[in-house]
């Protein structure tokens, strides 16, 4: 275990029971070690921001936080909770919530219909598509409250055919209609044009008015870095440094790994 991983376990951990917390993750894969010995905790209300060059083990991390991939050994609580046996739903029914580099979204359906069938299975109602849905139908409602928070309008546009940016923002609100307590962001970036991340940002910033933990991997450095309480840095799937903006900002280890062209 790296001083960096030694010292992160439990001492970012906040007052309270810490949100996630990952002590000596691992998962390998035939003889590659993927992820290697990840010890991290993030806070209840606390935004962390995941780095790392391409193939670092950033989305192996997430997938072993919300139970994609079992653990090779290690641990993963889940606001106190052992979870690192269990299932993906088991861990979403406590509150886990995850967005995916690749769009789970509903295209031949309208905007408004995406987020109103999350919100209905979260009301353990019957699962119905209505082209012309009720406005007091509570799953509705909730959905346009959900659509408000992420600032889209649109409700009546088919998902298949919005922007980048406006599918990243109903993806979001899918994942508010579940109620989170702690959501994982997979590159929430990734095909979105220079133009709609500065709006994009400040509806990840919103997330914490919802009082949800936030885990977020993105390549964009200067998003990342202007958003998040504090960065952990992966590199060949060991995290080497935990520390706020300012403080991988100034690491020397992590210039030298990984940061060394925009650092200079
Ligand atoms: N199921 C798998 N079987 C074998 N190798 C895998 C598997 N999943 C991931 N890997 C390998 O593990 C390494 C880490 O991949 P991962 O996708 O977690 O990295 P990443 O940091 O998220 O990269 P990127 O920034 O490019 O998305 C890569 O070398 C990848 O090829």
């Amino acid at each position: 275990m790296t001083e960096a991983t030694a010292t992160s376990v439990g001492a970012h951990a906040g007052p309270g029971t810490p949100a996630i917390q990952l002590v000596d993750l691992s998962w390998q894969v035939g003889g590659a070690k993927i992820v290697r010995g990840v010890n991290l905790s993030v806070a209840e209300g606390e935004i962390v921001g995941v780095i790392g060059p391409n193939g670092a083990g950033k989305t192996s991390l997430f997938n072993l936080i919300s139970g994609i991939n079992p653990a090779t050994s290690g641990v993963v609580m889940l606001r106190g909770t052992d979870v690192t046996n269990e299932t993906i739903s088991r861990r979403a029914r406590r509150g886990l919530g995850r967005t995916f580099q690749t769009s789970s979204l509903f295209p031949q359906l309208s905007v408004l219909e995406n987020v109103r069938l999350a919100a209905q299975q979260r009301l353990g109602g019957n699962l119905s598509v209505l082209r012309f849905p009720r406005r007091d139908d509570e799953a509705t409602q909730e959905a346009l409250r959900h659509l408000a928070t992420v600032r889209l309008g649109k409700p009546r546009r088919l998902a298949g055919s919005l922007s980048h940016g406006d599918k990243r923002k109903l993806e979001i609100a899918v994942l508010l209609a579940q109620e989170p307590a702690v959501i994982l962001l997979d590159e929430p970036m990734a095909g979105v044009s220079s133009h709609d991340v500065p709006d994009l940002t400040e509806v990840i910033r919103g997330l914490h008015a919802t009082g949800a933990s936030v885990m977020i991997v993105e390549h964009h450095l200067e998003v990342v870095l202007g958003l998040v309480d504090r960065v952990a840095v992966m590199h060949h799937g060991e995290l080497i440094a935990v520390d706020t903006p300012e403080g991988i900002m100034k690491n020397q280890a992590v210039q030298s790994a990984y940061l060394g062209d925009i650092a200079s």
